[in-house]
């Protein structure tokens, strides 16, 4: 086995460890999941909040695999697609670059500095999924939208929609994070209901246009993160699709771990979303894969990047100041 080139990087505080390689290039199948959990544990491992697994083509396209801190596959981190995204226009020099998982292609494209010199991202997903093939949740009717289902919660109308992995939005008008983590774990404890799972946001509009919205989710095979990128997209569609706002109009929205801007575009009548926001290097490392199947410490020679780091605090002291003026205190 070949040492493992390990970036950690962040999107809205989202720590994704982006390893260089297929998982079959330093793993066997059945490994991949001891060597994901170990990498994610902030204690023993690199710390995150999941994986993603980057191989470039010759071309300069990647293909990439996502799994979740607990060794889950999932189809896409909206976060973490946008850390990896900037690492592979930096490695090829170019504006614009395509990431392949599975039937799915994600334009990644540079969206330059904020006012803060953070390094911006813009990344374009497959169509929103209304009807998805594989249904999220069992036993009801295509599209499920608006709905009040007591599996859920008796008190809150949900959305189920793919982007192309699975989530859950409820649009809010007082956050509660305890109401969050309870429907979070009721979902992830439901199989018979819930039979993929699926990532549960919470959505408070800011300002009566809800064009400005504070966005918290309860990740599958995560649990609550800083922020989801793609819980984002989605809960970005469910807006326009119960009405609220207009899919052209490019929404801010507020996380605990930052600030990002989402909007939809038509693609063939279909809505695409687009997720932009900080694709931050935390820092680069390289290590034995050997020790991820181990049980102690993970050794490991790293370089940190502070100038990324230190640039991106100011935006979150920003972003931490306006949540506690409009009266959301998150705990992430
Ligand atoms: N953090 C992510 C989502 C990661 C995958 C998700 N937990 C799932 O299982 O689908 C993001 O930024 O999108």
């Amino acid at each position: 086995m070949s040492q493992l080139s390990v970036t950690k990087v962040h999107g809205s505080r989202n720590d994704i460890l982006v390893v260089d390689g297929a998982p079959d290039d330093h793993f066997a199948s059945g490994e991949v999941a001891r060597a994901v959990l170990r990498l994610c544990d902030r204690r023993l491992g690199l710390g995150a909040d999941g994986v993603y697994f980057l191989a470039v083509d010759g071309d300069g396209t990647a293909r990439a695999w996502f799994f979740n801190p607990d060794g889950s596959a999932s189809l896409l981190c909206g976060n973490g697609m946008r850390g990896a995204g900037r690492l592979l226009l930096d490695r090829y020099a170019t504006e614009e670059t395509v990431v392949h998982t599975g039937p799915y292609a994600f334009t990644v494209r540079d969206a330059g500095l904020s006012k803060h010199g953070v390094r911006q991202v813009a990344v374009e997903l497959p169509p929103v999924d209304f009807t998805p093939a594989e249904p999220i949740v069992a036993g009801v009717g295509y599209p499920f939208v608006g709905r009040v289902f007591p599996a859920f919660d008796p008190s809150l109308a949900v959305t189920a929609l793919a982007v192309p992995n699975s989530h859950l939005v409820t649009v809010i008008d007082t956050y509660s994070e305890d109401a969050l983590v309870t429907t979070g774990r009721r979902v992830a404890g439901t199989s018979a209901v819930f039979p993929i799972g699926a990532n549960v946001s919470f959505v408070l509009p800011l300002v009566p246009s809800a064009d400005e919205v504070f966005i918290q989710t309860y990740e599958r095979g995560a649990g609550l993160t800083p922020s989801c990128g793609s819980g984002v997209a989605a809960s970005r569609a469910v807006l326009s699709r119960l009405g609220l706002v207009a899919p052209h109009q490019s929404v801010l929205v507020r996380n605990p771990g930052g600030v990002a801007r989402s909007r939809l575009q038509d693609r063939d009548g279909r809505w695409q979303p687009i997720l932009e926001g900080n694709a931050t290097v935390v820092f680069r490392a390289e290590l034995d894969p050997a020790v991820l199947l181990g049980e102690g410490p993970i050794q490991y020679v790293g370089e940190t990047d502070f100038a990324e780091i230190t640039a991106f605090d100011a935006l979150f002291k920003e972003n931490l100041e306006a949540l506690s003026a409009a009266g959301v205190h998150p705990t992430v």
